[in-house]
């Protein structure tokens, strides 16, 4: 027999975009069924969770001991080179997913009043959906089905044995030789951190490390890998790839005309992107339009059915394309918001911040340099370095800088950093470009010494740079002066 069921919210998917939905609708009353093919063998929070941010992280702070190791003699410290414990590594990682899945989990969601099912949904019309024995009629639909890793067209690579971020974070043992290729968020976090772990790494991109952001800022991180020994090699065509021995074997070609050359790793890491996850859900059943980069949205994260939104990673158009998982909660309140109290709010992608973990920190907001100059002819790029910061200097790091870009009025237009604790300096920036502040608000704001923070402050005086030699502002002075 069939269940019918008519909930105001049908999710499906319970990773981070998901699982925010179902907790804010439910929480505002409304009658919400969550589906989640996982959900079955407990797997509720999605690639975040699993296989993405919280391993990730974990094994970034586990080499961050390791480097501290090794990098203590400037301080006085006797160094030594750590012996890593891959197995126990891995214990570590999983101990603080198995710290966090609680909150995701289906007993805190079916707690909350949300019905929960362990199926794999799929739109059979229009207006309905099949999740094994259910048929769901919601009043609106939130698709939030997430991505999964972009494997590329390379000869050979189907047949050879590679890692991805799916699989990468169950090794008992630590690649000896890791060759990454992909110089995106993912290719730069885990090359450092292996390279940090005592692995020799070789990182490989046809493009520039970190293609989307600040030339200036990829090229301090890129010199920052190499400086620790990351063989990091730009521009890179990969050709093929075999397996060779209990390794692998990869064909190069370091641009057109050059000659092909080969290069050996015990473990080949592919980083190259990520494709959105809509199979078998039914979107033509349902007159959704789609492509290669995901479920076409609108600002307002409406699909070309009026009934169903699409949110998080499997999401495009709309959503700038930030496959985050703080993009994820943003989309999330916006569609709450807009189902449930028809109360409509657009994605704002120049708001929503972008962080790298590796080590400098690299975060940015709001527009590039390019953008903003395109945007305002007069705008003015305000720069800070890392090296003038008491605190960098106290800890002896001191590579990196703030830039950040404002138009003719003052106004904050974007800003990038490289950075000790970068992600959280974008804070700030953050704030600004959602309020529209001005450099000068943050000029005038104090910040405690000595502490990172001051970067902010020190770029955005800088914008008070042409007020300190306006001839007024010296005739003022001197006026001043005479008076005694
Ligand atoms: C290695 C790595 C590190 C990352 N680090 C960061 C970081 O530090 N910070 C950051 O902000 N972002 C990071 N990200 C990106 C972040 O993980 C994603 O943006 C985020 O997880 C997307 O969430 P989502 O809910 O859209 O999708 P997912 O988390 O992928 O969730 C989708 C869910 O839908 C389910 N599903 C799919 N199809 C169906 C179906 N037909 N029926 C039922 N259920 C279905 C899946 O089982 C899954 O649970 C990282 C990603 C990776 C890979
Ligand atoms: N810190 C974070 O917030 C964080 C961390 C990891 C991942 N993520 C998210 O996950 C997503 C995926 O990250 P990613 O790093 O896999 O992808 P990406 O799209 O950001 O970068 C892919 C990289 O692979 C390279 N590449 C692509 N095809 C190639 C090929 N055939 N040969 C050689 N190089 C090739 C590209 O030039 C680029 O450097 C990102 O959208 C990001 O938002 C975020």
């Amino acid at each position: 027999m069939t269940d019918l069921l008519e909930p105001d919210l049908c999710v499906v998917g319970a990773g981070a975009a998901g699982l925010s939905v179902a907790a804010v609708a439910a929480s505002l009353g409304a009658s919400v069924v969550l589906v989640e093919k996982g959900a079955g063998g407990g797997l509720m929070g999605g690639e975040c969770l699993f296989n993405g941010c919280v391993p990730s992280k974990s094994v970034i702070a586990a080499a961050a001991h390791a480097h501290a190791a090794r990098t203590g003699g400037p301080f006085g410290v006797a160094t030594h080179e750590p012996e890593v414990d891959y197995a126990a590594l891995r214990d570590h990682v999983r101990a603080v997913i198995a710290a966090i899945a609680p909150n995701d989990s289906v007993a805190r969601y079916r707690a909350m009043g949300v019905t929960v099912l362990a199926e794999e949904a799929r739109f059979v019309d229009a207006r309905t959906m099949e999740a094994g024995a259910a048929r769901i009629r919601a009043r609106r639909f939130v698709l939030a089905t997430g991505s999964r890793p972009l494997v590329p067209p390379i000869q050979g690579l189907a047949q050879t044995p590679f890692l991805t971020n799916e699989t990468l974070f169950d090794l008992a043992e630590r690649p000896s030789r890791l060759l990454v290729v992909g110089a995106g968020p993912i290719g730069l976090e885990l090359a450092q951190a292996h390279r940090r772990l005592g692995a020799a790494v070789t990182l490989l991109s046809n493009g520039p490390v970190l293609p989307r952001e600040d030339r200036e800022v990829a090229g301090i991180l890129a010199a920052a890998l190499r400086a620790e020994g990351v063989d990091l090699r730009e521009s890179v065509e990969v050709l093929g790839a075999e397996r060779a021995g209990e390794g692998v074997r990869l064909r190069l070609r370091a641009g057109e005309g050059a000659r092909q050359e080969h290069i050996e790793g015990s473990h080949l890491l592919v980083a190259t992107g990520r494709e959105p996850t809509v199979e078998g859900l039914g979107l033509e059943a349902a007159g959704i339009a789609h492509g290669p980069d995901g479920i076409a949205v609108d600002a307002r994260l409406r699909t070309s059915n009026r009934r169903v939104y699409a949110i998080g990673d499997c999401a495009t158009g709309g959503t700038g394309g930030l496959r985050f998982t703080h993009a994820a909660s943003n989309h999330a309140s916006l569609v709450v918001r807009d189902a449930l109290f028809r109360l409509p709010a657009k994605v704002d992608p120049t708001t929503i911040p972008r962080v790298v973990y590796t080590d400098p920190e690299i975060a940015a907001v709001g527009l590039s340099e390019e953008e903003a100059f395109r945007k305002d002819k007069r705008a003015r790029i305000l720069r800070w370095p890392v090296a003038e910061n008491d605190r960098a200097q106290a800890e002896r790091s001191t590579h990196g800088l703030v830039k950040a870009f404002v138009g003719r009025d003052g106004r904050v237009l974007g800003c990038t950093i490289a950075a000790p604790h970068a992600g959280e300096l974008i804070a700030l920036w953050t704030l600004a470009m959602a309020k529209g502040l001005k450099a000068r608000d943050i000029a005038g704001i104090v910040m405690p010494y000595p502490t990172y923070s001051e970067l902010t402050k020190r770029a955005a005086v800088e914008t008070l740079r042409p007020f300190a030699t306006n001839p007024w502002v010296q005739r003022w002075r001197r006026l001043v002066r005479t008076l005694g």
